[in-house]
């Protein structure tokens, strides 16, 4: 086990074919914690895999370091950082059983003399003679496979696997080599809905169980909110925040992570500041709570962009301080539906939860109230003044 550090790492590709170089990770400084499971989210191309490979050793950074455990491996080979990836394409070798795959690591770690390396062969390739390494490692690999319940498999070759089982050997085969270190890259994103929900659940359990650092790369919202003790959330290159699941959920620090966390995402609304307790929000004065007032005062006159979460609004009687929407889509959940409706007052999308007895249809008025309570304010710039609790 080990805590894990980038130190103003930068990654920039050289130029190609005319085009400029492209930095890809503009000074990441980071702090995993010793048994920590970090999830790394972000847009497509942020430079998420490229974090994750420069912490295996695939890359090697333009600038900055990477430490394991407090020792420096920025220019270490990958098999000396103690770190055991798991790809999303699980890369299992198709010529070798199930065991086999476990056992790979194993066998290849470690500097073993010429002696060493012929009893190991003979152990593999006969049926008489075990040496004690080798009964090591088909202990090991039992007891990997008896955790990810790949016992019955261990005979079989990837070709005769599901996705899924796939998916477990690879898991396997990072866990047997008992790293300081797990990364994880968009490893469940081939698994179909049901299986994904399975394996995610097994992974954190096993994460919990075995408390290895681990870090994690997904696009998967459930995924991000539900596995890591933190999350790290990369735009272009750049960190935007790092906290857990709930801190960003709740106190996003500026409005791409408003945006980029929670599903469906943040309403984001223009008000003006009216007074230091009150905006004006489509037409209507909201009176936000009294710690409102600190963050609003110095803002008087101006206009903020609001972020409401959508159960901070609901369907409700119309009153003149409910705000009018029409609604403009509606997705039925099974137990819920999804709204999106336009404000009337200012043409603004937002989005909410109902019930399906609501009955709604395409078009209707709605009244929608708003709970004034934990609202998130940005300014000008996009970046929050500060919860309003
Ligand atoms: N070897 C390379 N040479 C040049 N550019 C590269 C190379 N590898 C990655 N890039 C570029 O670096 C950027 C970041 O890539 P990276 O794979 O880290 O993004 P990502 O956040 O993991 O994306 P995705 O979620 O789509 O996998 C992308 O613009 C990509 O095109």
């Amino acid at each position: 086990m080990a805590e894990v550090e980038f130190q103003n790492l930068r990654k920039q590709y050289p130029p190609r074919r005319g085009a400029a170089a492209v930095e890809v990770l503009r000074g990441i400084d980071l702090k995993i914690k010793d048994g920590e499971f970090l999830v790394l989210v972000g847009p497509s191309g942020c430079g998420k895999s490229t974090l994750l490979r420069l912490l295996a050793g695939l890359e090697t950074p333009s600038a900055g370091e990477v430490l394991v455990g407090g020792r420096t491996v920025t220019n270490l080979p990958p098999s000396r950082r103690d770190v055991a990836m798991v790809f999303q394409s699980y890369a299992l070798y198709p010529h070798l059983s199930v065991a086999q795959n476990i056992a790979f690591g194993l066998r290849r770690s470690g500097h073993r003399g010429w002696q060493q390396q012929l009893r190991d062969w003979l152990a593999r390739n006969t049926a008489f003679v075990h040496s004690p390494r080798e009964q090591a490692i088909t202990k090991q690999v039992q007891h990997v496979a008896e955790m990810l319940n790949l016992g019955p498999l261990l005979d079989r070759l990837p070709k005769e696997l599901s996705g899924g089982q796939k998916q477990r050997v690879a898991l396997g085969r990072a866990i047997a080599r008992e790293p300081a270190v797990f990364l994880m890259d968009e490893p469940l994103s081939n698994l179909d809905a049901k299986l994904r929900g399975d394996t995610r659940r097994q992974i954190v359990d096993l994460q919990r169980s075995l408390g290895v650092t681990t870090v994690y790369v997904t696009h998967d919202q459930v995924e991000a909110m539900t596995m890591g003790h933190r999350i790290a959330v990369l735009n272009g290159g750049c960190l935007q925040q790092l906290g857990t699941p709930m801190e960003l959920y709740q106190k996003p620090s500026n409005l791409f992570v408003a945006q980029f966390i929670g599903s469906p995402p943040m309403n984001l609304l223009k008000v003006e500041v009216v007074s230091a307790e009150q905006v004006l929000l489509g037409g209507r004065r909201i009176t936000l709570e009294p710690a409102a007032a600190g963050l609003l005062h110095n803002h008087l006159g101006k206009q903020l962009t609001a972020g409401l979460r959508p159960e901070k609004l609901r369907l409700a009687p119309a009153t003149n301080r409910n705000l009018p929407a029409e609604v403009e889509q509606i997705e039925a959940l099974g137990n819920e539906v999804l709204v999106a409706a336009l404000l009337q007052e200012s043409g603004e999308k937002v989005q909410f939860r109902a019930l399906p007895a609501a009955a709604l249809q395409l078009g209707q008025v709605i009244h929608l109230e708003v709970d004034a309570s934990g609202w998130s304010l940005f300014d000008a710039d996009g970046l929050a003044l500060g919860q309003v609790l």
